[in-house]
């Protein structure tokens, strides 16, 4: 049977990166009696080893729990910008949020950008100073930031330590009293949102959902509403966190479903699931299609990997459906893949786990956004063509070129007083335009419009060194708008390299293939002839670096004869060699490529 509306209570847990949401989530799981003390070794909610060693929450899950007569479900969210939709889409699941806030580090801009939607989605909020057993902890400053900067009630704010088990039992009880139980119809037709899917080996693909009208039941054939298409309910159930299998999920419930789809593809987040027999008249509100918004080529260093590659990604995707692929022949690398990621943790999450889970050497070309060409009107059309690049190297001719449009964003950024000076001038750098400064509680509150370009490569890598760590930054898409882009070649040996061409703004051009050529020429290791870097746009050289020749004989340090300590050597090579690609008659070593764009003091 279906758990009694008034007795469900479903709440996120809203905090800025490593302000200990999956430490609390663990100690609600281990109090309310989920896990033995064992089980609880690991931490239970972010269990990708990525997610582990990075701190991150990457994967939305959930969690039921018991106490006092209520079922409480957890639901996880995802800690970074690039997973926003997920976020959305999970607070839109709850009717109450925990806000956890760092007792020693205070509110922060991510903190900020999450509890507003909380706000717009009507939550009861209940705020948790975390931490509170560290020395530096200052609990009351915290209580005030949170009045002062999210304008919320902190008077009835839990104290609490997530590490040392202080404050879980309040925190407990302050959600059965205080978050709202749901709302909805058990005799309406089936309502259910598609909260999140992922791929699981035994199971298929498995589907979060939260039920809002109706019943949910294992037999039962239901329809995607935006997808289109139907399917037969195998198994319905809830995590405690272990899974457990029930008849049914009635109205307010949040829970499992699995009905033999193979691709997380067919299940995207957002969908509405109603019964295909007695639908739903109209779906639930907020379904987004998430596009990526970043695209890069991905190479096997060894051509021989390529099919194991395109396995690999195949496989990933089946997991991943906001992650894209097609195929891509370069004249450099050979043949590869050019993927769309959500944002660079997102690339860079999906590089890591190919290389470390499927064992591959791979190159990454320069990432890119997303352009919008406005072509010249050609013979025989009635206006100019407007497509899409997502691939440098397939700019078209620029006297083809009526306009090109780049993707902006609205940036937030969130930095204690002293930084201020340095981060104003790193989003001038960037081509920023200042849109608003407000100070809260000493620290600035800088809001930015930025190209998306001038981010993707090291904005957030910048921001973090120039504050030590302290700034903190949030973004969102405002659409695109014309600007004054060229392609840069970069020629290496007066050959073009198209996995480094990259397009840059006429205005930064200079700088930008200066940086390039002047970091290739230390990245490059010296052949035995002269090999001469050049930027270019269209015909003309704007930047120039030469290598000097050198004969290179690793052997020649090793007087003796100690052949092992040769071998040895020569080995290390060998293996540097595998690394490099072979461009016209000059061995370009992998980090290259990468390494290349990071813009560095400019
Ligand atoms: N001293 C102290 N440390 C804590 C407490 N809660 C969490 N931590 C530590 O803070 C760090 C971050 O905690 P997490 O729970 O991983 O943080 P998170 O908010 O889940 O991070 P994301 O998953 O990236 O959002 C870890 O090293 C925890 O051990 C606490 O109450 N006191």
């Amino acid at each position: 049977m279906a758990t009694e509306l008034s007795r469900i209570r479903n709440f996120s847990i809203i905090a800025h990166i490593d302000h200990g949401k999956s430490t609390l989530a663990d100690r609600l799981i281990q109090r309310t009696g989920g896990l033995t003390e064992r089980e609880m070794s690991a931490q239970v909610l972010d269990n990708m080893d990525i997610e582990k060693e990075r701190g991150i929450t990457i994967k939305a899950q959930t969690v039921r729990l018991e106490w006092k007569g209520h079922v409480l479900n957890l639901m996880d969210t995802p800690g970074h910008v690039d997973f926003a939709y997920e976020v959305s889409r999970s607070l839109a699941a709850c009717e109450g949020a925990l806000l956890v806030v760092d007792a020693a580090q205070g509110v922060e801009a991510q903190t900020l950008a999450n509890v507003y939607q909380s706000i717009e989605h009507d939550h009861e909020i209940i705020p948790v100073i975390n931490k509170i057993d560290l020395p530096s902890a200052e609990p009351e400053k915290v209580r005030h930031e949170i009045e002062e900067i999210i304008g919320i009630d902190a008077s009835n704010a839990v104290l609490a330590s997530a590490k040392s088990g202080i404050g879980i039992d309040e925190i407990l009880d302050a959600i059965v009293e205080r978050i709202p139980a749901p709302k909805g119809d058990p005799d309406a037709p089936l309502k259910a949102m598609l909260v999140d899917s992922w791929y699981d080996p035994y199971l298929g693909v498995v589907i979060l959902v939260r039920v809002i009208d109706g019943m949910i039941k294992k037999g039962q054939q239901i329809k995607f509403m935006a997808a289109g298409t139907t399917h037969l309910i195998d198994r319905v159930g809830a995590f405690r966190p272990k899974i457990e299998q029930l008849p049914d999920l009635g109205p307010g419930e949040i829970g499992f479903i699995t009905a033999q789809i193979k691709e997380v593809a067919q299940a995207r987040v957002g969908d509405t699931l109603t019964d295909a027999k007695r639908p739903a008249l109209q779906a639930l509100e907020g379904f987004k299609e998430v596009q990526p918004v970043v695209f890069c080529g991905l190479f096997p260093v060894d051509a021989a990997d390529f099919e194991k590659l395109r396995e690999s990604i195949s496989r990933l995707r089946l997991n991943d459906a906001s992650f894209s692929f097609e195929m891509e022949t370069s004249a450099a690398l050979g043949f590869g893949f050019r993927c769309g990621f959500l944002g660079l943790l997102h690339l860079e999450i999906i590089q890591e786990r190919l290389t470390r889970e499927y064992d591959l050497d791979l190159i990454t070309t320069a990432p890119s956004v997303v352009y919008k060409i406005k072509l010249t009107k050609a013979a025989g059309e009635a206006a100019g063509r407007e497509i899409e690049l997502h691939n440098p190297a397939d700019m078209p001719d620029p006297n083809r070129i009526e306009s090109i449009e780049e993707p902006w964003i609205k940036a937030v950024v969130y930095v204690p007083d002293e930084y201020l000076g340095s981060i104003l001038k790193l989003c001038q750098d960037r081509r920023g335009i200042q849109k608003d400064l407000t100070y809260v509680g000493g620290r600035a509150q800088i809001t930015y419009e930025l190209p998306l370009n001038e981010v993707v490569f090291d904005f957030y890598d910048r921001l973090k060194s120039i504050s030590r760590g302290y700034a903190s930054f949030d973004y969102e898409q405002i659409g695109h708008r014309e600007g004054d882009l060229v392609k840069m070649s970069i020629l290496v040996n007066n050959e073009p390299v198209d996995a480094l061409s990259m397009i840059v703004h006429a205005s930064t051009a200079e700088t930008r293939g200066r940086g390039m050529c002047e970091r290739l020429k230390d990245l490059i290791p010296r052949h035995l002839f002269k090999i001469p870097i050049q930027a270019a746009i269209g015909g003309k050289v704007i930047a120039r670096e030469t290598i000097a020749a050198l004969r290179k004989d690793v052997t020649a340090k090793c007087y003796g004869g100690d052949a092992s300590r040769k071998r040895k050597l020569l080995d290390k090579q060998k293996e540097g060699k595998k690394r490099m690609r072979e461009y016209g008659s000059v061995q370009i070593p992998q980090e290259a490529f990468i390494a290349a764009l990071r813009m560095g003091e400019e």
